[in-house]
């Protein structure tokens, strides 16, 4: 029988499985043992820099493959999940000897180092401390120029720390689906804007309501620029019969075009990249969306429509910072200044293109942190001309009132004290002139 530690390790001594994925997964048989497997795996990949200097400090030598993974499971439970000690120990060497590549000595040299690190705890404050060693020096100095210190150490904070859960939006009533949820015993917290958090998902696909397509994932953040957007277009719009045509741009996976037709809205998603958009077509499809969001494949600062929609939404291509919570690759990009200059021209050609198709209203958003990819994109679209900002006012944004700026646009930072947290988002809504 296969148990959590061993899969764990299977995962940490391959360098590309950084993130928990359901093939894996479903090696385990409980939902306990998927939670534990899961919380030890994305553990150890969000604390990966202070555990390698805990490693740094007690073994001489950094070891390979399972040897290393072997150490990482071990530390992640003695130092990141108040595991006692000698159980993790043990634990850890028992599954280590299940791999027949390792050898006594290897089992040995695990043990010692492992012991030493417990011994050596206590004197180790400035690293436990020190959740800014998660972030690789271009991500934290990117973060910290634009911001400063504190709002670097929160968002490390929260990157290390975030607990594995996810948001979930709904595709009908949010009370029906969170009822369904307690009946199932699915621990689970409702959020402001009807986002549902679910603490330990385990595999997303084994949820009840999967099947069926009565939810998605999406961030209670991400969650909010559709949000922005009904609210514009119903200052606008007298029209209350006919459902709106809205084009979402750069669509894929697709949580906001699938929110905005689970309003009855008649959506089209222009999507790049072919592979992301046959992704988003399968998730239309199990939540049964397929005669509201329709998605074609194409460049979207190119691509033009037969008919002009009242608003559209940008989704900018960006550096995604502002995800690190799940998305642990995030925190560790090295040399991230060319691809974030390249998105950034991107984005422009692709505004340059929306502003031909003859909408009233506009939001325009991204998940990263840089005030590059945000703020001084605004800058940029308000220098072009034809639109002006359309305040997003703080009784549309329960719960994020704190975000808005003195433009009147939403900086959400991520965070971990709201139930079930966030991601990093910006969002700006425009109006036509
Ligand atoms: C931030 S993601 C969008 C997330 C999506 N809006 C959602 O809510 O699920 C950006 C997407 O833009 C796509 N993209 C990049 N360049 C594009 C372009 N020129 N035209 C259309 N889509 C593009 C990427 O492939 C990626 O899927």
């Amino acid at each position: 029988l296969v148990n959590p530690r061993q899969v764990a390790l299977k995962v940490l001594s391959s360098p590309k499985k950084t993130n928990v994925n359901v093939d894996f997964l479903s090696e385990l048989k409980t939902p306990s043992d998927r939670n534990l497997c899961t919380n030890l795996i994305q553990t150890a990949n969000r604390r990966s820099g202070q555990i390698d200097a805990i490693i740094d400090r007690y073994a001489e030598k950094r070891p390979k493959k399972l040897v290393l993974a072997g150490l990482k499971l071990g530390i992640t439970q003695i130092h990141f999940l108040s595991t006692p000690p000698h159980a993790a120990i043990h634990e850890t060497l028992e599954a280590l000897k299940t791999f027949k590549e390792i050898s006594k000595p290897q089992i040995n040299f695990v043990n010692a180092v492992l012991r030493a690190a417990d011994r050596g705890k206590e004197g180790e404050g400035e690293v436990l401390g020190n959740d800014v060693l998660n972030l690789s020096d271009f991500i934290a100095g990117s973060i910290e120029s634009d911001w400063g210190a504190e709002v670097l150490e929160n968002v490390a904070r929260v990157y290390s720390r975030h607990s594995g859960g996810v948001s979930l939006t709904c595709r009908d009533s949010v009370e029906d689906f969170s009822k369904e949820l307690s009946k199932r015993e699915v621990e689970h917290v409702v959020g402001d804007l009807g986002s549902i958090y679910v603490k330990n998902p385990g595999s997303i696909k084994r949820l009840p309501g999967f099947e069926s397509g009565l939810f998605w994932v999406q961030d209670a953040s991400a969650a909010l620029p559709a949000i922005i957007l009904r609210n514009g277009i119903s200052q606008i719009s007298q029209n209350t019969e006919t459902p709106p045509f809205v084009i979402d741009v750069c669509s894929a996976p697709g949580g906001k075009a699938m929110q905005m037709g689970s309003w009855g809205w008649d959506v089209e998603g222009v999507e790049l990249v072919e592979k992301r958009a046959k992704r988003m077509c399968e998730n239309i499809e199990r939540c049964k969306l397929e005669k509201n969001v329709k998605v074609v494949v194409a460049d979207a600062s190119q691509h033009n429509f037969e008919r002009p929609p009242v608003g559209f939404l940008l989704d900018a291509p960006c550096s995604a910072t502002g995800t690190g919570r799940k998305n642990v690759d995030v925190m560790r990009r090295q040399n991230g200044a060319q691809m974030e200059a390249e998105l950034i021209e991107t984005t422009k050609s692709i505004w340059s293109n929306c502003l031909t198709w003859g909408a009233k209203v506009a939001v325009f958003s991204t998940c990263s942190l840089s005030e590059a990819e945000g703020e001084k994109q605004v800058n940029w679209i308000l220098g072009k001309g034809e639109v002006r900002i359309d305040m997003i006012k703080e009784e549309e944004v329960p719960g994020f009132a704190d975000s808005i700026d003195v433009r009147g646009c939403l900086r959400v930072f991520p965070d971990d004290t709201s139930p079930g947290g966030r991601d990093g988002f910006f969002i700006c809504r425009f109006i036509f002139e």
